[in-house]
């Protein structure tokens, strides 16, 4: 078994559910009538390219932001009448522009054991077992050997792994990677992508919503994938039946060449871009 994973609490109906959700900002419509239901054994991708309205949509969903119209309903917390600390204590999120927000002198093991209290930096004192649970995670997302290292010293790889320890640390419900390959190299990548697809298979392992602007990150292990653009949903439903080149040609608007190896699919453009 990857990660020992407890789910407690009471019984939970759907993991995201999202009503006609529309977000204006500065006279912009940033959102437009979004509505998304993740279920208990689904694991989502969302694919959209720069500006759709991805990282809004999370912010959203960690309620961060309010919406201007539309209901909400995050691991049975409906938003207006519950606790968005204590939501948020459910919900694991690793995005890139997190790396920065750690303090410089923290070790990786540190900032692991923050995650159990979901804050930057560690204030609170820990338990045995909670050191226990930090090390036994660092070793299983193969970072043991840094543990006692300077946060600001990992590479970016390493600091990618730190933090979906950190994630784990809570036992989230809905563990949410906003773009964790960027500035991964090509071994990088696809170390995080198998530890990415072995928490995916965990059996009582949290939901995953992986955000990505690359089709091949997408792995079997996703069943579903919602294409956005230009903060609407374009499509949404079973990975294998987005993932076409009629549907796929579409979304980007340009012919697109569809190969799958060895379960990814990899994307080429037919014709030479255009604008
Ligand atoms: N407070 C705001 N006021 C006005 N416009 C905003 C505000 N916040 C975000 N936007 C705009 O909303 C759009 C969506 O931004 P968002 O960061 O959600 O996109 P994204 O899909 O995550 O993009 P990327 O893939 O490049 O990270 C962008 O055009 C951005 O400029």
């Amino acid at each position: 078994m990857f990660i020992q994973f407890k789910l407690e609490g009471c019984q939970l109906t759907n993991i995201v559910e999202l009503t006609n959700i529309s977000l204006i900002r500065e006279n912009k419509l940033l959102l437009n009538d979004i509505s998304w239901e993740i279920n208990q054994n689904e694991h989502w991708c969302l694919l959209g390219l720069n500006g759709c309205g991805k990282t809004t949509l999370l912010n959203v969903i960690n309620g961060y932001i309010w919406p201007t119209k539309g209901e909400a309903t995050i691991l049975n917390h409906t938003f207006g009448a519950t606790n968005l600390p204590e939501m948020r204590k459910e919900i694991g999120w690793v995005s890139s522009s997190l790396q920065q927000r750690f303090p410089e002198d923290e070790t990786a093991i540190t900032i692991v054991l923050s995650g159990k209290f979901a804050s930057i930096g560690l204030y609170e004192s820990v338990t045995q077992e909670e050191i226990k649970r930090a090390n036994q995670l660092l070793k299983q997302l193969k970072c043991q050997h840094f543990a006692n290292q300077l946060y600001r010293t990992l590479s970016q790889g390493e600091r990618q792994r730190v933090l979906i320890a950190r994630a784990l640390m809570a036992s989230p419900k809905l563990l949410i990677l906003d773009e964790p390959c960027t500035g991964l190299d090509l071994l990088a990548k696809e170390q995080l992508l198998l530890l990415i697809q072995q928490i995916a298979i965990e059996p009582d392992g949290p939901t995953l919503i992986y955000v990505t602007h690359h089709v091949e990150e997408i792995l079997s292990c996703f069943t579903h994938t919602m294409l956005m653009k230009e903060g609407r949903v374009f499509s949404a439903g079973k990975t294998a039946d987005l993932l076409t080149e009629d549907r796929l040609s579409a979304f980007f608007e340009q012919e697109v060449l569809v190969q799958k190896i060895k379960d990814r699919t990899w994307l080429s453009l037919k014709e030479k871009v255009t604008y």
